[in-house]
């Protein structure tokens, strides 16, 4: 909960997510749940004392030191999966939660199935076990969802490129049980541009395409994940702020960006929420939306890091309409689910109005 008068206003608002992985809603209580139900070890506390008991886990993820440190710690993580019911109950946490606390209306939702087939989970148990979870999030909660596979950036992109062949040739683009592309992982010395051949052949399909970069990574790699992979849009992208000139293209372009500043803030990219780049995007007309990216590691869903981004720039009620107006705009659902969406903002909003908002 933030201090703000508007806190009433910041969760009634109806909320899309756009940056959010799957894996990382893997509380440490479910980690060593499934690691106990599906007989797999982690790692010993003699080497690592932080696997002592979800307690001392969870306080090793509050002093992460960079992405590399995070990832570690994430990808162990994914061993624990091994059923459809691990990954249907996986992102189902995620669907229930959204929708209780934050009034989550659409989320776009990434996975990473190569580090689930390269422990010989197929990729049909993984996609079976999340669109599960995301029909009944429709079916319960009137939840609209995309499901996205990002492909690796610490693995070699041979490995990338055969995993979206396997994802176009299990039919699961066209059929659109999974709604885009993405890319994520280690980005530092991982330039976009040697993904091009993937992502021209996901442009040329009509496979919509989203990419991490200017988390570590330079302004110079945005600027490559739009020049080479034609991304439709930036996650991330907090250092293009280091570059006018890109925010210039960003504004005219209209791409949005798909912002995490607690995850930021917890992985030492800035040094705290109020240095994310929320001032500056707004002055230059860059579009975001304001997103967990791996709630269960950051300690902060999204609820709590639209409560962050408040407490660190009050911003007015207006400004939170913009942003708010922004996500509908810049969901991937069809026109008539932006309509729905765009109705139910606009009569929180009006609401908020008639009842003297701040
Ligand atoms: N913040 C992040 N950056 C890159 N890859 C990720 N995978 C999960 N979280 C990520
Ligand atoms: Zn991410």
């Amino acid at each position: 909960m933030c201090k703000s008068p508007l806190h009433p206003l910041l969760v009634s608002l109806p909320k899309c997510e756009h940056h959010l992985h799957l894996e990382g809603c893997l509380t440490p209580d479910l980690l060593f749940a499934l690691s106990a139900q599906n007989q797999i070890p982690l790692p010993s506390p003699s080497t690592d004392p932080a696997f002592a008991s979800p307690a001392t886990l969870a306080a090793r993820y509050t002093v992460f030191t960079s992405l590399d440190d995070f990832l570690h710690y994430y990808y162990i993580g994914f061993r624990v999966l091994v059923t459809p019911a691990d990954f249907e109950a996986l992102a189902w946490s995620y669907f229930l939660h959204a929708h209780t606390n934050a009034n989550v209306r659409h989320a776009e939702v990434f996975f990473d199935p190569q580090a689930h087939t390269s422990r010989a989970i197929p990729l049909s148990t993984v996609i079976a076990g999340f669109s599960a979870a995301a029909a009944r999030a429709q079916t319960e909660l009137g939840m609209s969802s995309i499901l996205i596979p990002c492909l690796l950036r610490h693995l070699p992109v041979a490995d990338s490129a055969a995993t979206y062949s396997a994802l176009v040739a299990g039919d699961y683009f066209a059929s659109g049980v999974l709604g885009g592309l993405g890319l994520c992982s280690s980005e530092l010395a991982q330039p976009p541009q040697l993904w091009a051949p993937i992502f021209a052949d996901a442009n040329a399909r009509g496979i919509r395409r989203t990419v991490h970069a200017g988390e570590e990574g330079p302004p110079a790699y945005v600027a490559a994940a739009l020049d080479h992979l034609a991304a439709m849009r930036i996650d991330h992208g907090v250092r293009a702020a280091e570059d006018t000139e890109l925010l210039a293209r960003l504004a005219a372009d209209g791409v949005m960006l798909s912002l995490c500043p607690v995850s930021n803030a917890a992985l030492r990219v800035t040094r705290s929420v109020a240095d994310a780049p929320v001032r500056a995007l707004l002055a230059h007309g860059v579009k975001f939306s304001v997103n967990s990216d791996d709630p269960a590691y950051f300690g902060a869903w999204i609820q709590d890091v639209y409560c962050a981004v408040q407490d660190a720039f009050a911003l007015t009620a207006d400004e939170w309409a913009g942003i708010a107006r922004v996500a509908v705009q810049g969901s991937w659902c069809g026109e008539e689910r932006k309509g729905e969406m765009m109705r139910e903002l606009e009569g929180v909003l009006g609401e908020w109005g008639r009842g003297g908002g701040v």
